[in-house]
């Protein structure tokens, strides 16, 4: 009871995280899935709405096999090809995989989703970075455990990283007798829900049993619920608001060199468009460089354009592998600058959330997340903070921090980080002011 209280303290500063887009996601020790805009090239067509769903939730709660039946239920009315579940988790070698799902409710809204699966580390590693974003989640809830740390845990940082709206999904319903015991799971939902600054009232849950699905029996709980599911994310989830009209931005995930044709640097546009020959800037981890966006690649094909929401490459002129790396941005020039020094409003995770156990003091240096880039960082009280010498920080505190990087990177107020710690996220934070 305690500690929901002490993350309900924290809430209205988390709630001010949201907006816009998603800079950084949770490390979980979980698998996660993610239907994202990517695919196959023939499934391509900007006219039709897309969306990313991730389905996130307590380790074994059923991510996995949710997916698949979800393919496999879809895949009968022709909206996807089947992928099993021993697929799911795999890793391919380019990464992503896409199987498209047509979605089979008569929605307006889920018209194309592409489904991704990505391997557990560059699951982690996307979403921790902001590479991945996810615009709504099914979270997955054991009818038999309830909610779980996990379930908390992945409540929070969907609502960090902008997600206003998801589905639930109380699974293995097959193994519970006592409809009590349901409406009890129920009501802890909506409850949790509320906590985290969703709409608990009016989220809808669906309750069902994916591996029933998955195996073709028990329709009433399977394929049925799973129809119902997908409905419930055609009709609340709601398409998200690309930064189309902002200065162009990608965050630079990968670089490559392909020889007879220069340097291309790959990564999401977090926003703005970008027209081939355009001029850019290439920002953070040190000097800029000012250089021309020579070509624009997406499904292994040119396009002329790219926008908000896109996986790029950019093939860039006269630069060369080295000059260019992950963590930095491609950006209309000057619409941006890099800085060391900050000042943010971070929230602290409890160990429940997955964070620390114990507080932290002035100086303390971890891990600062942004976008793609992964950069230490010393934290101190924000200036004027009184007895800031002896001060510590808990977890579960919502602080204010003046944040000093060892690197420059591109960020302004408002830019959204993750702080880690031997492979754990222990704050999550807000950048409000540029103190250099
Ligand atoms: N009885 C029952 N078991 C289920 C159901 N759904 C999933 N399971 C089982 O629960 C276990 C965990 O399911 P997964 O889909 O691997 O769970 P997950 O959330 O992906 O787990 P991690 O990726 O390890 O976090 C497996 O043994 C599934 O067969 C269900 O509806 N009923
Ligand atoms: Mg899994």
């Amino acid at each position: 009871m305690i500690r929901i209280a002490v993350c309900k303290a924290a809430l209205p500063n988390l709630a001010s995280f949201s907006s816009a887009l998603p800079r950084s996601l949770p490390r979980t020790a979980l698998s996660l899935n993610l239907f994202a805009r990517r695919g196959y090239a023939e499934a391509y067509n900007r006219t039709k709405p897309h969306m990313n769903i991730g389905t996130i939730g307590h380790v074994d709660h059923g991510k996995t096999t949710l997916t698949a039946a979800i393919t496999k239920v879809l895949a009968e009315s022709g909206g996807a090809t089947f992928t099993g579940y021993d697929q799911i988790d795999k890793a391919p070698e380019e990464k992503a995989r896409g199987i498209t799902i047509n979605s089979a409710t008569s929605s307006t809204k889920l018209l194309r989703v592409t489904m991704v699966t990505l391997t557990v580390l560059d699951m982690l590693i996307n979403m921790i970075t902001g590479a991945a974003q996810m615009d709504g989640a099914i979270i997955v809830v054991s009818a038999t455990d309830g909610q779980m740390p996990q379930t908390r845990e992945h409540l929070l940082l969907a609502r960090q990283v902008g997600i206003k709206k998801l589905v639930v999904f109380i699974n293995k319903v097959d193994m519970i007798s006592d409809p009590e015991m349901l409406e009890l799971v129920d009501m802890e939902i909506r409850d949790l829900l509320s906590t985290y600054n969703f709409d608990g009232e009016n989220t809808p849950i669906v309750m069902g049993s994916a591996l029933a699905a998955l195996d073709g029996r028990n329709d009433d709980i399977g394929s049925t619920k799973i129809k119902e599911l997908v409905k419930a994310c055609d009709e609340w989830l709601e398409l998200p608001q690309r930064d189309l009209e902002k200065p162009f931005l990608l965050a630079v995930e990968d670089v490559f060199s392909i020889s007879g044709r220069g340097t291309v640097a790959t990564g999401r546009v977090e926003r703005g468009t970008a027209l081939k020959g355009t001029e850019v800037e290439i920002l953070g981890l040190g000097d800029s460089i000012k250089t021309t966006l020579t070509g624009i690649e997406m499904f292994h094909k040119e396009l002329d354009r790219a926008e908000a929401g896109d996986n790029m490459g950019a093939l860039l002129r006269g630069v060369k592998r080295e000059q260019i790396r992950r963590g930095q941005v491609i950006i209309e020039p000057g619409s941006m600058k890099a800085h060391k020094k900050f000042r943010a409003q971070v929230y602290i995770l409890t160990k429940d959330e997955g964070g620390r156990y114990t507080p932290f003091m002035q100086g303390y240096r971890p891990q600062l997340f942004l976008r793609t880039a992964d950069v230490t960082v010393t934290l101190n009280f924000a200036e004027g903070t009184p007895d800031a010498a002896e001060k510590m920080a808990m977890p579960g505190d919502n602080v204010e921090l003046d944040c000093e990087l060892y690197f420059d990177l591109a960020l302004e107020v408002g830019s959204r980080f993750t702080l880690r710690e031997a492979n754990r996220t222990i704050g999550t934070g807000v950048v409000t002011k540029i103190l250099e």
